[in-house]
């Protein structure tokens, strides 16, 4: 497919002309640097430079030079004249757009961080910046294959076959399109079979075709369709598309984003875990003829730099990302979809930390465009705000085809005992063979990495443990190694106890997805058996590729993480074992009911999801507790009900707020006399509580001790206002790092 055609049919999306705000040559004018400062500073803006508010431009600052944003004109600036320092340089990129400036100045002040730092995570990639470049590229030179002193060999004829659509192509574009190696166009230019140009170094896109038919909509999925459909270009609505696993939530979205594009505007989806979406990203391509740009961890310099920059000239038409692609500079942004919005993995904790549910949701109100929210199993915070009337609520409660949902039984594992050394059940072990026989595939669930949890000595019960963290170290047999899965310490399993000394003493305690390796070959000796986690799978192509021998049915049994819980879409899969439900249950953190109810749900919601039925076996202790009942009774409303109750009558959230400050540093003493310090100067008064300071769970992490405490309002409180007033009475020393986790997830 020629890119560069297609590319010229329409002209970019650009920022609304009335947005654009000019500023007079030699104004005085405040520019947002992308570090940890607190708020803008103030230049001049030299007489001869042309520049709006929102250019990108390069500042003296000390005695070096950075880029930063123009962010207005100045009007309170004490600098004396004589100390005002010019702006030296204008950066060729379009001005970051009004909405994204808003953006960086509410996330700031909702997260209390420096607005430098939220403008660091929209100005990520430093290069984007630099002036474009061109690199060379290709195109069949007008001469005859049988004048030229090479030999016309097939894989060159396909090359000149391609290369004669009129248009340029970089040698890796060219070689993929023919589907050979760049050796071979390097051969054709060499011989002037192809002639060779400098083209701009930028990635191109086909635009996705908005009016290409979709699938015909089942009737639920029509109603829900057609209400996203109406809210598209019609300003800010926040709806929340609720439907069952299997329902078709995505054809009902693709028809917001079909009506967005054909207005001319940009769309950015938001992804869990985009590394892992080959699914999605087919799917998109088959309903709109073109791939999406991607913005993602796993891409190389070159693809950020060139889609950083197709976001902010508009080119790039359609984005799906992880949550960074929130910050990127979408010039005529017209729609967000945050699909999975309930999982945490929106959620950042390093640096700024944000919910990037929550900001999209943001980020569509200053840019008064609709966002949809997607989920099988929204969170009770979306669920809130939809009961109350906030969010438009959209309902897909049945599978499409009219295949059902799965049967979900609990097995009693203090009954249904396994064996020694063993964690499957009989019953799950009979499930296992039977759909081995039958042909079907099965997942078995586990959500823990490696061989074991836990190695210890047996003769003096001595535990294994990381050297800079609270936590015990990972057995991982394929590499032969023990790893800390929070800082990445990894050893060789020590021929001797470093407690008593003994010889060969340890012992693994308790199944992680290797063993139950073991398990399922003793089990299934025939069987082909496959364990999916982030250490096997590790990156996009590998995550393609299981999906691939998936669907191509090489694989009779998947053992994984969360990683294979979510989206798959595997007819052939029918029966999900879960090794153990309770796992999530036992940090009994606030949301564990909620979030084992997700991920229990969800990973059920693989089996049966197209002709074949789907069975579920969640392998428990407590059969009894209200999660696991209201998972084998299919009755997801009555459990929510119950937990928001709960939440309501502790003042927790969605109802109360929290936030979380974490001290840490590298002197206990030290982190636990400033933590003292901040608990003294602790807020008083009406629908405030501070708990703390205590050791966090994790009270050593990458070397740094940790103290925590958490501060829980009421929801009239501004959370924001009483922290920054705490905050303000204390002195944090150097060395000590204070973490402020404005509606926290992780509490440990
Ligand atoms: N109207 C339709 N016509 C044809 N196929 C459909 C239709 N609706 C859904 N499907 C197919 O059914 C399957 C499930 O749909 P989809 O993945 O959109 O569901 P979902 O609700 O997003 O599921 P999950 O929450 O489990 O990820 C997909 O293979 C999809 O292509
Ligand atoms: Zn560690």
């Amino acid at each position: 497919m020629p890119p560069s055609a297609a590319n010229s049919a329409t002209p970019p999306a650009s920022q609304p002309a009335g947005d654009r705000v000019m500023v007079e040559p030699g104004a005085r004018v405040k520019v947002l640097i992308p570090l940890p400062l607190d708020g803008a500073y103030d230049y001049r803006l030299p007489i001869d430079m042309v520049a709006e508010i929102g250019s990108f431009v390069v500042v003296p600052l000390g005695n070096r030079l950075v880029a930063g944003v123009i962010w207005g004109e100045s009007t309170d600036s004490d600098v004396p004249e004589d100390k005002l320092r010019e702006i030296s340089g204008l950066l060729e990129v379009p001005p970051l757009p009004k909405a994204n400036r808003a953006f960086v100045e509410w996330l700031a002040a909702y997260y209390l961080s420096p607005p430098g730092n939220v403008l660091r995570m929209a100005m990520s990639v430093a290069s984007a910046l630099e002036p474009p470049t061109t690199r060379p590229a290709y195109r069949r030179a007008d001469i005859a294959l049988d004048a030229l002193e090479i030999r016309p060999t097939a894989a060159r004829k396909r090359v000149l076959e391609v290369a004669s659509d009129g248009f340029a192509h970089p040698a890796s574009e060219l070689a993929s399109m023919a589907g050979v190696s760049s050796s071979v166009i390097k051969g054709l230019a060499e011989a002037g079979a192809l002639e060779v140009m400098q083209v701009p170094d930028q990635a191109r896109w086909t635009p996705p075709d908005p009016n290409l038919p979709g699938p015909e909509l089942s009737g639920d999925q029509k109603i829900a369709a057609d209400q996203v459909v109406a809210a598209a270009n019609e300003g800010f609505s926040v709806t929340l598309l609720d439907g069952v696993t299997g329902s078709g939530k995505t054809e009902v979205y693709f028809e917001a984003i079909a009506a967005t594009l054909a207005a001319g505007k940009q769309v950015l989806v938001l992804l869990p875990e985009i590394a892992l979406s080959s699914q999605w990203l087919a799917r998109f391509e088959q309903r709109f003829g073109a791939a999406p740009a991607e913005w993602h961890s796993d891409l190389t310099q070159g693809q950020r730099r060139r889609t950083w920059r197709g976001i902010a000239e508009g080119r790039a038409r359609i984005v799906v990302g992880a949550r960074s692609a929130l910050h990127l500079p979408y010039p005529n942004l017209g729609l967000i979809v945050v699909d999975e919005e309930h999982e945490t993995a929106f959620k950042q904790e390093d640096g700024v930390a944000y919910h990037a549910r929550d900001m999209a949701v943001l980020r569509a109100r200053l840019a008064e465009i609709p966002v949809i929210l997607v989920s099988a199993t929204p969170s009770l915070e979306s669920l809130l705000n939809a009961k109350e009337g906030r969010y438009q609520l959209l309902h897909l409660p049945n599978r499409h085809a009219g295949a059902t949902m799965p049967t979900v039984e609990l097995i009693d594992i203090t009954k249904d005992k396994p064996g020694r050394q063993q964690w499957l059940t009989p019953t799950l072990r009979k499930a296992l063979e039977d759909n081995l026989a039958a042909g079907e595939q099965s997942l078995l669930f586990l959500n823990r990495r490696g061989y074991a949890p836990l190695t210890l000595c047996r003769t003096c019960g001595h535990r294994l443990a990381c050297p800079n963290c609270s936590a015990w170290l990972v057995e991982h047999r394929f590499t032969r190694s023990l790893q800390c899965h929070h800082c990445g310490f990894t050893t060789g399993v020590p021929k001797h106890c470093p407690s008593c000394d003994d010889t060969d003493s340890f012992a693994a305690c308790g199944p992680g997805v290797e063993r139950m390796l073991e398990e399922a070959t003793l089990l299934l000796p025939d069987a082909r058996i496959e364990v999916v986690t982030s250490d096997t799978i590790r990156g996009p192509l590998q995550a393609a590729a299981f999906v691939e021998r998936m669907e191509n049915g090489e694989i009779d049994v998947v053992i994984g993480t969360q990683i294979v819980a979510k989206g798959y879409h595997f007819p052939r899969l029918t029966l999900v074992g879960v090794v153990d439900a309770d796992l999530g249950l036992n940090g009994g953190d606030l949301r564990a009911g909620e979030r084992t109810y997700q991920l229990m749900y969800q990973v059920a919601g693989r089996a049966g999801r197209e002709g074949l039925p789907g069975r579920v076996m969640l392998q428990t202790a407590s059969p009894t507790v209200p999660v696991m009942q209201a998972l084998a009774r299919h009755d997801r409303d009555g459990f929510l009900e119950a937990e928001l109750k709960m939440r309501e009558e502790f003042d927790f959230p969605p109802y109360g707020r929290l936030a979380a400050l974490i001290v840490s540093g590298q002197d206990e003493g030290l982190v636990d006399r400033v933590a003292q310090a901040i608990g003294r100067a602790a807020p008083h008064g009406k629908g405030l509580t501070v708990l703390g300071p205590a050791p966090a769970p994790l009270a050593l992490l990458r070397g740094r001790y940790r103290r925590r405490l958490l501060l829980k309002t009421s929801r009239e409180v501004s959370v924001q206002k009483v922290l920054a007033d705490w905050l303000g009475k204390v002195q944090i020393p150097n060395p000590i790092r204070l973490q402020v986790d404005v509606d926290p997830y992780s509490f440990l």
